[in-house]
């Protein structure tokens, strides 16, 4: 933890050099307008400083001498109005400059963010601290980054106050400015504890943060709101949730509690100093040193310059706080991504050869077996070979591999002799197309949901028709009230829900939607019914002509029209070849196809 708090101190400084030269590339006018908008805030004070103190010698001036000395009190009045609509105007512009600066901030990192997230590697999304990171930058790690500009600005402009009020202060006694000094230091001290404290508390939470997050989540969630009411599982989840949400309040309530405690005792101190300068200044006059708007201009100076260090070790901490927070964020802007376009190496147009996996190892960051071990087989192009083999046995991790998705760490996987490891990735995805086991649902409409399988061609009606026939979707649209622009989903208004089957077609079609050389299919049919199922495996050689056809599928009556059977078990490939010949061998294939044949004799 303290080298952890050490790092982030070293590297405060470099987030926020970060942030400003952002801000200066998006913004360099708001930037300069809010700086000269600072620059008169800053001014300001000064100005009121030197007319109360000409008001109330003028005053004094008047009242003994009658009407004579009017003008000069009118005249310093309207001056005053004057510096009081100016510090209105600049207040408002500066609120409206901030405004634009901070959208445009989160405009920028928000869409960063994003592009981060869907580019990073698939497998760090497996890993809990990439969600303790995410989690803790979208709470507003981009809002923060404006913060440290704000309160960089509003330090300068105090400052430019301060140094102001001190010569001012320094011109009647030099113990004045001194004692107004040494008032910033416990203030400082207790600021940056303070945000020091609140961040690791911060960073100490989110791990059992998110899991409260995640459970009061399940309690509203749509998915799982029938197995929660059939299993009762209300109370125990709501018990659970409600015990992380008292721990942390604690954990919260007791770092308040200490952090109160500091800040009362320097409160104390700073109140004693002000009180001992006062006395001071009431001893200057007494000697005759000070007159009346003098005394009044100096106490006010010193109440100002006060509350003004406050406020500066108060930001100060702030830029150390935020800049905390900011570095989680430019942490994960760092990450390593996919490399979409590195390499000139594309996809081999025509494909003739096939796919080659060579001693394919994989392993899940934090699982302790080998998902895939030393997978090695071919496949010609053009051929339709399935995957099968029992749960966990590496089916779709090895899918995953083959489509890319996955960094390897041992072996390889080429594609027509060509790595795929070192293949230009945007290319690759031109040729290949997929069903996932787990496919998306999106809710918008549906010519955006099977459109999304080639973005470009979204608007083209022919290939939407084409690719819902395929999959027996055009059953469905006939059937909806807006046809292809009919909302799914029950998330927004007017949503038309489909049952899981159909969603199952419609991602069918999205994968048929562009045109490929290379299809994977991972248990596409696991909700169809049985009429429909056989269907599309019918229609599957006539669908995929001359396209190579890779597949996963529990039912091995389907996996019979394959050219080949692959058969996997606890990572390794175990048995391959045709249905005929796996059931000669005697082995694996032939003890699970009798087995699910039993069911139907
Ligand atoms: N995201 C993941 N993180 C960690 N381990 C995983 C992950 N996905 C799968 N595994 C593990 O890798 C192994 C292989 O899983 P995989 O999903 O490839 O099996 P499968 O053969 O497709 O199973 P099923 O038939 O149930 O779909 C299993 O032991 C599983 O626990």
């Amino acid at each position: 933890m303290n080298k952890t708090k050490k790092n982030n101190a070293r590297e405060t400084f470099h987030s926020s050099k970060q942030i400003l030269k952002t801000l200066f590339h998006l913004a360099p006018y708001l930037l300069l307008t809010l700086i000269i908008l600072q620059l008169i805030a800053a001014l300001i004070p000064m100005f009121q400083l030197f007319i109360t103190k000409e008001l109330i010698n003028r005053v004094t001036l008047a009242f003994s001498e009658g009407s004579d000395s009017i003008d000069k009190v009118i005249f310093i009045l309207i001056c005053q109005l004057g510096l009081h609509v100016t510090n209105i105007g600049q207040d408002s512009a500066k609120r409206y400059v901030e405004l634009q600066i901070n959208n445009r901030m989160s405009l920028h990192y928000n869409e960063l963010i994003s592009r981060k997230a869907t580019g990073i590697p698939l497998n760090m999304l497996e890993q809990p601290e990439y969600y303790n990171q995410l989690q803790r930058i979208s709470s507003g790690g981009e809002i923060r980054g404006i913060k440290i500009i704000t309160a960089l600005l509003q330090v300068a402009q105090n400052l430019i106050t301060i140094i102001g009020y001190i010569v001012i202060l320094a011109s009647f006694h030099w113990m004045l400015c001194v004692g107004m000094l040494i008032l910033i230091a416990p203030s400082l001290f207790y600021h940056i504890r303070a945000g020091n404290s609140r961040y690791f508390q911060l960073i100490n939470q989110t791990p059992l943060g998110r899991k409260s997050r995640y459970l009061s989540t399940l309690l509203r969630s749509r998915e799982v709101a029938k197995e929660i009411r059939i299993f009762g599982l209300t109370s125990y989840l709501l018990s659970f949730w409600k015990e992380i949400f008292k721990l942390h309040s604690r954990e919260k309530l007791e770092l308040e509690r200490t952090l109160s405690l500091s800040k009362l005792s320097i409160e104390l101190f700073i109140g004693f100093a002000t009180t001992c300068i006062s006395g001071f200044l009431v001893w200057l006059g007494i000697q005759g040193r000070l007159t009346l708007g003098h005394f009044v201009a100096l106490t006010q100076t010193i109440a100002s310059t006060q509350a003004l260090m406050q406020n500066t070790a108060f930001n100060i901490a702030l830029i150390y706080e935020n800049s905390l927070y900011t570095q989680d964020l430019m942490n994960f802007l760092e990450l390593n991504e996919d490399s979409e376009s590195a390499s000139s190496y594309s996809f081999p147009v025509p494909f003739t050869k096939g796919i080659k996996v060579e001693e394919l190892t994989f392993k899940y960051p934090n699982k302790e077996h080998l998902a895939l071990d030393n997978v090695s087989f071919s496949i010609k192009t053009g051929e339709k070979i399935a995957i099968v083999g029992e749960n966990g046995s590496g089916k779709s991790t090895l899918v995953k591999c083959l489509l890319g998705l996955y960094k390897l760490e041992k072996g390889c996987i080429m594609y027509d002799e060509r790595n795929l490891s070192l293949m230009d990735k945007y290319s690759f995805r031109q040729h290949v197309t997929a069903v996932f086991q787990d496919f998306a649902q999106y809710h918008l409409s549906l010519r955006e949901n099977i459109g999304f399988g080639k973005i470009e061609h979204i608007e083209d009606e022919a290939l939407l028709q084409a690719a819902a026939t395929k999959a027996g979707v055009d059953e469905i649209v006939t059937k909806l009230p807006n046809g292809y622009d009919t909302q799914l989903g029950p998330t927004f208004l007017d949503g038309h829900e489909l049952s899981h089957g159909q969603w199952q077609k419609v991602a069918i079609s999205r994968a048929f939607f562009r045109n490929f050389e290379v299809i994977i299919l991972d248990e596409p049919t696991a909700s169809l019914d049985p009429v429909t199922e056989a269907a599309i495996f019918e229609r599957l050689s006539e669908l995929t002509e001359g396209k190579t056809v890779i597949y996963i599928s529990h039912r091995l009556g389907v996996c019979k029209t394959a050219d080949r059977i692959v058969v996997m078990k606890q990572g390794r490939l175990i048995e391959q070849g045709t249905h005929t010949e796996l059931i000669q061998e005697n082995g694996e294939y032939k003890k699970m196809f009798q087995m699910q044949a039993q069911w139907y004799r």
